[in-house]
């Protein structure tokens, strides 16, 4: 990818939005954020990440005129039927509040034993070029990993903390920015979306 390509990413996540940076701009990507142009956060009713990723793609292209990347992802845990899913930014109930989403999902487990804590971070990606776009490109990335009892390390954002990577032997907070971005739901679904693009 030679000429420089521009993109407004449909996120209000801090985490989310660095990620997409980190990945995009070293392919000659120009990225702004749906706050750059004075887009709110669209409404999240869909029953599937596939469908809020679209109505978060449909609202930044028709606020910025431009492509848009919208991301819709969480953490599904199998001991919790799947919980928090789509649901996994407002699992506490507040929006977006990381530590008391944490402190929620280690109460539900606190009967879990190790062995049965196995979960799995799954990012739907959707690609819009304008907001008729009647073909946008959806991919999809998943992760396994388990919840730890305890947070362990500093980096990344969201669930980080108790999401142990067993091939690792780290958490994600533990892990560098460039091998989450290597690995992660969202990396590998945006290795997707890339390869789609370039057809
Ligand atoms: O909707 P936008 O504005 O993109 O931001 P959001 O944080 O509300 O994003 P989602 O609706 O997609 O909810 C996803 C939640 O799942 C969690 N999550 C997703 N990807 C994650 C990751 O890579 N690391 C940690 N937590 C993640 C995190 O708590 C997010 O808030
Ligand atoms: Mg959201």
């Amino acid at each position: 990818m030679s000429a420089t390509r521009s993109l407004v990413v449909a996120s209000n996540n801090a985490g989310k939005l660095r990620e997409f940076r980190e990945l995009l701009e070293p392919l000659a990507w120009e990225i702004t954020s749906q706050a750059d142009h004075g887009i709110s956060a669209a409404e999240e009713t869909g029953l599937t990440f596939v469908e809020n990723a679209l109505l978060k793609a449909r609202a930044a292209c028709l606020g910025s005129g431009l492509p848009a990347l919208a991301d819709d992802s969480g953490l599904a845990v199998t001991a919790l039927g799947g919980a928090p899913g789509i649901y996994s930014a407002r699992y506490s109930g507040a929006q977006g509040d990381d530590q008391a989403n944490n402190d929620r999902l280690l109460e539900a487990l606190a009967e879990v034993p190790e062995g049965q804590r196995g979960a799995q971070y799954h990012c739907v990606l959707v690609y819009m070029r304008h907001p008729e776009d009647p073909v946008p490109i959806i991919v999809q990335g998943s992760w396994p990993g388990e919840i730890l009892s305890l947070p362990r390390g500093e980096g990344g954002f969201g669930y980080d903390p108790l999401f142990w990577v067993p091939d690792q032997g780290l958490s994600v907070a533990e892990l560098s920015p460039d091998l989450k971005n290597r690995i992660s739901h969202r990396g590998r679904a945006l290795t997707a979306l890339l390869e789609q693009l370039e057809r």
